[in-house]
């Protein structure tokens, strides 16, 4: 189980940093040329404004409405924390424009209305359609929310849900479903307790009943108590669910026997106790957010044939409308729907109850850190990060659209639309999305060479909270507990070695014996090899050296050669290779790109060439992809015959000869590698005439250092780099001005290869 501790101050840093918030707007046209400005704005724009005059549906063609929803709040029931205003409720609906757009590639346009009054709502949704194609309620407190959604939804002729109510009914029944094959009841004799009665609540406990829950086995709760035939104050949508048992006073009363807790109220309101007094193979799913009813640990603690779940991402069985609410509105939108009815809510919540069925791919194992996550009691539910989600939730919906008969635009090409799905995912941030669940898996002692860094002990903050590596810290004991003090870091259970202080002597004096060991003829006396043994990146390399520690991550410089040479002289290069390289990741939109040689060898032979193209290849491996590579340089197949077209030409005949089953090109210039249609139809026996390139092999180190700094410089692209290939273990040094994320992202790689040695 993966838990990752949330401070309040990094909550509101990692609001406030930066541009404040967490959503900007992006032009998706060229802007750059007064052309351009004239076609996005006066005149050009006038154009599209008379098409879509004269045929409306041409909003669709002409402008960002098809995929843009609105997330509409008031702030009157923002989670658990009740009614804080709509201010306060804005920093939730950023949110859900953030989930809708990296799970589902929606715009969103989060709206917070000043208003608790329904007609004021209504209306002001109602003026808005033209904008959206579709809109999602959120966090509008019952029993308003009934009444707003209802008669938005006749009146508008776009998709509307209120995902408090339908999402979270939509996504509890397909937990609900799973958990009750796994305990064999059926639903039509459970009891059921439900704390809530509120918009949530309430709708989740209707569906129930559409899948054969009896409203008699139903006792449930709000502020007051239970809601019973006795009581006057009950508002319509309560009322069909008022019990006439008499005999029930409390929710402990009512906890005794039930087959089923639905928790949608409020956080610490469930004892151990009234778990235990639960039937056997008891259900709780305990929802509210982001405390919930009754906690994960006390829940389970309290008997161990409970199946358990909470609205949160840190436990097992998170049910939270995050399942949902991208997918239903993805596929929704792509059909053109005209609303959300239920046939709609029934199928995605039958594509999610199925798919937690299915195996589950190695991604998801990784980012929750476990090794076989399969349907049972701790998985009744897909997780939130499955890739899987979209593409099946989403045709899910779209499909029950269609006969439905509410879709607008029909998908005919159910694969082609698969496809388009997948890629709207993007694979920008796939790769250290693995590289991160895998450091997770098995974190590896990293050692920090230059700890009296503030950059440097933040980013083993990050780490440490991340999960993926045990830090060491090199430097001045007191100087890094004063920076850690003043920056209210959390390090200090974390180990700090000092290499000038009296109780590092012993150490120091069996690391020098070892370094005078393997130097004693290569230029260093005895008192040398123990003097140097003090400069903190060799006591780090001789750490990893030693098995002291697993990795080193050094730096932060501009010297580079200079750098690496303790990691040279202590540990040494892998088996049978001649020379170092370094390598940078440049994730790019189209997926990531390795970059290589970009740091050590200034003018590389043709077998230097080769060796690096080998060493980029396996590096590239590690990571699960598979490299294709292009020789860069400025002539395509023999078109020029300069030195460095000659060498690039010669190293990659080698290397096709060498490794044949080695997708490896060149020589070839830089634009032609990523763009395999070119290549196709001008050099078709090329082998990146299928797809194009991702592993870029540099003719020389001014030219890798030249592209990646301009493409650094230039583009919001984020890179990773330099990562040193070669060693017998892993040392990466940082270069001067690398962020703290930028150090992190480092650490994880430096701990994945920790784990493949
Ligand atoms: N996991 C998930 O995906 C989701 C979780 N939720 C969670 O569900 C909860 C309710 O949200 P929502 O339905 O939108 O809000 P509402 O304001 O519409 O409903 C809240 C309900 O909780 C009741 N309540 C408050 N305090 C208590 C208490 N001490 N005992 C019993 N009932 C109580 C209220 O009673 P009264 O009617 O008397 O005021 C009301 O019926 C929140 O914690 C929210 O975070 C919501 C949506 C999705
Ligand atoms: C998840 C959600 O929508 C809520 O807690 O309100
Ligand atoms: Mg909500």
């Amino acid at each position: 189980m993966s838990q990752i501790s949330i401070r309040k101050q990094d909550a509101l840093d990692y609001h406030s940093k930066g541009r404040p918030g967490k959503i900007a707007v992006i032009p998706t046209k060229e802007t750059e040329t007064q052309r351009d400005l004239s076609l996005a704005y006066s005149p050009g724009v006038a154009e599209p404004c008379l098409a879509i005059a004269a045929n409306r549906e041409d909003v669709y063609k002409y402008t960002a409405k098809g995929n843009l929803v609105a997330v509409i709040s008031n702030g009157t029931a923002v989670l658990g924390l009740g009614n804080i205003g709509a201010e306060a409720s804005k920093p939730v609906m950023e949110g859900k424009g953030v989930l809708f757009k990296i799970f589902a590639d929606i715009d969103v346009f989060d709206i917070e209305l000043n208003t608790e009054d329904p007609e004021e709502i209504i209306r002001t949704v109602k003026i808005l359609e033209p904008t959206f194609g579709g809109v999602n309620l959120e966090d509008i407190k019952s029993p308003e929310c009934f009444e707003i959604e209802e008669r938005l939804r006749k009146d508008l002729n776009i998709p509307i849900m209120h995902d408090d109510q339908h999402g979270t009914a939509i996504i509890s029944a397909a937990a609900l479903l799973n958990a009750l094959e796994i305990v064999g009841k059926r639903i039509e004799d459970c009891k059921f307790t439900i704390s809530g009665a509120g918009a949530a609540a309430l709708s989740c406990a209707k569906l129930y009943l559409g899948l054969g829950a009896k409203v008699e086995n139903i006792l449930m709760f709000d502020k007051d108590g239970l809601v019973s035939k006795q009581r006057t104050d009950l508002n319509k949508y309560v009322q069909p669910f008022a019990t006439d048992r008499n005999d029930i006073h409390n929710l402990a009363e009512a906890m005794v026997d039930a087959d089923v807790f639905l928790g949608l109220s409020v956080g610490n309101i469930v004892s151990q106790q009234m778990i235990k007094s639960m039937a056997k193979d008891a259900i709780v799913f305990a929802m509210a957010n982001p405390t919930p009813e009754i906690s994960y640990e006390d829940a389970v603690a309290a008997r161990e044939d409970i199946i358990m779940a909470t609205g949160r991402s840190d436990y097992p069985n998170q049910v939270n409308n995050v399942l949902g609410f991208p997918y239903i509105f993805r596929g929704a939108l792509d059909v053109r729907a005209t609303e959300i009815d239920e046939t709609m809510k029934l199928a995605a919540a039958k594509a999610l109850a199925e798919l937690a069925k299915k195996p589950v791919p190695d991604i998801v194992n990784l980012a929750y850190n476990e090794k076989n996550l399969s349907f049972g009691r701790t998985y009744i539910i897909p997780k939130p990060v499955d890739p899987r989600l979209i593409t099946t939730v989403a045709p899910a919906v779209a499909r029950a659209a269609m006969e439905a008969g509410l879709a607008q635009k029909p998908i005919t090409d159910w694969d082609a639309y698969e496809l388009e799905l997948s890629k709207r995912l993007g694979l920008d941030n796939q790769l250290m999305k693995y590289i991160f669940n895998k450091a997770k898996r098995s974190p590896k002692r990293v050692v920090f060479a230059d700890a009296e860094n503030l950059k440097v002990l933040k980013s083993v903050q990050q780490s440490k909270d991340e999960g993926i590596c045990v830090p060491i810290l090199l430097g001045d004991k007191n100087k890094i507990r004063r920076i850690i003090q003043e920056n209210n870091l959390d390090l200090n259970e974390v180990q700090i070695i000092d290499t000038r202080a009296p109780e590092t002597i012993e150490r120091l004096k069996e690391y020098g014996d070892i370094f005078f060991n393997k130097r004693k003829r290569k230029g260093y006396n005895q008192y040398e090899a123990h003097k140097q043994m003090q400069v903190r990146s060799y006591f780090a390399s001789m750490m990893v050296e030693t098995g002291d520690a697993d990795c080193v991550i050094s730096g932060l410089t501009r010297n580079y050669p200079d750098a690496i040479r303790p990691a040279l002289q202590i540990i040494g290069r892998e088996d049978g290779v001649k020379k170092v390289a370094g390598m940078y990741i440049l994730l790019t939109k189209k997926g990531p790109v390795f970059f290589s040689d970009t740091t050590v060898n200034f003018n590389p032979t043709v077998e230097d060439i080769v060796e690096i193209t080998e060493l980029t290849a396996k590096a590239v491996e590690r990571f699960n992809l598979k490299p294709r590579i292009a020789l860069l340089t400025y002539s395509n197949f023999g078109t020029a015959n300069g030195e460095d077209a000659v060498k690039m030409r010669e190293a990659t005949a080698i290397l096709q000869k060498k490794h044949p089953e080695m997708i490896v090109e060149g020589e070839m210039q830089a634009h032609l590698a990523f763009d395999n249609e070119l290549i196709k139809e001008n050099y078709p026996f090329s082998k990146l005439a299928e797809e194009g390139a991702n592993t870029l092999i540099f003719p020389n180190l001014s030219a890798a250092n030249i592209a990646y700094n301009l493409l650094k410089e230039t583009s919001d692209i984020e890179y990773i780099g330099p990562i040193l290939l070669g060693l017998r273990k892993p040392v990466h040094v940082l270069q001067l001005g690398s962020s703290v994320r930028e150090i992190v992202n480092m650490v994880a790689i430096a701990v994945v290869e920790a784990q493949g040695k």
